[in-house]
């Protein structure tokens, strides 16, 4: 896919106007997502400037999912009983015109967990965004070697893997790292960053449906960026994780402007 913006300067100001604009609207931002990142992601979404609801019964989904800007599907505690609801939520988004993104945690885990992904993605997310091992998973729709929801793949491995299962899908596929260099290995360290960062991309998409490209890119970065400032404020990272979220909420123009590092995806 063609990206309309190429130096990083355009970048820069891409990012900021985008998150100025999710300051500005608050879109409701719907999330069905794991047990363990459901702190974090609401947390993140809340600083950046969006409104998150954890909300994923089946029996809420057609009464609320029409009024979300967009959904974020994450699969990081699946069980039989959630993907219906996932399903109806991914369904309603696509008939309403929202955008939604797919986080495909440790999908190269299990059979089941495989072809639920799967599945999800025939319901074409806009975008899905994952560490290196969930995308080569996906993008060979085989159980892979698996350390569960880490990845045991470097991210530039899955270049390749990333491209093909955009073609296949017709989603925008992000890889940790891949295309948006900021952030940093310590970040790995708390549990559900990977989660936090997909549900920042459906905030940015929710606020720019027609740039899903450039959204998710400078989603990646912005939370790339509140991770190195949060950096110089902690002592490992459970005080990253505190100073994280405080630096993005503080993020403002002149450092984001400084920091970007996105190249030509
Ligand atoms: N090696 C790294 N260098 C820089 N930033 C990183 C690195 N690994 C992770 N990050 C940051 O953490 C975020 C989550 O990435 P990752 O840990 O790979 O996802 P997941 O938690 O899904 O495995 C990235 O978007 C990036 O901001
Ligand atoms: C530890 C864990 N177990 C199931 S989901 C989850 C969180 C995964 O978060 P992330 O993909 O952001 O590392
Ligand atoms: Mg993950």
């Amino acid at each position: 896919m063609e990206s309309e913006t190429n130096s990083t300067e355009d970048w820069a100001s891409r990012a900021w106007n985008l998150l100025s604009k999710l300051r500005d609207q608050s879109p409701l931002v719907q999330c069905i997502t794991n047990f363990v990142s459901m702190d974090l992601m609401a947390n993140t979404l809340l600083s950046a400037g969006a409104s998150p609801a954890m909300i994923h019964s089946i029996e809420e989904i057609p009464d609320f999912t029409p009024h979300a800007r967009s959904l974020c599907i994450n699969v990081g505690t699946l069980s039989p009983d959630w993907l219906p609801a996932m399903k109806a939520a991914a369904e309603l988004a696509s008939q309403f015109g929202k955008p939604w993104v797919l986080d495909p945690v440790a999908a190269g885990a299990s059979g089941f967990r495989l072809n639920a992904c799967l599945e999800l993605v025939c319901m074409k997310p806009t975008v899905i965004r994952g560490n290196g091992s969930e995308i080569i998973a996906l993008s060979k729709a085989s159980l892979g070697d698996s350390k569960g929801v880490d990845s045991f793949h470097e991210s530039m491995d899955a270049v390749e893997a990333a491209k093909s299962l955009a073609k296949a899908s017709g989603a925008i596929v992000a890889v940790s790292v891949v295309g948006a260099y900021n952030g940093l290995p310590m970040m790995q360290k708390i549990t559900a960053t990977g989660c936090a960062v997909t549900a920042l991309i459906a905030a940015f998409v929710a606020v720019d449906p027609l740039h899903a490209l450039e959204a998710t890119a400078s989603a990646l970065s912005i939370l790339g960026i509140a991770g190195e400032l949060g950096m110089d404020m902690a002592k490992g990272p459970a005080s990253l994780r505190m100073h994280l979220i405080d630096s993005l909420y503080g993020l403002d123009q002149a450092v984001r402007l400084s920091r970007t590092k996105i190249t030509s995806l």
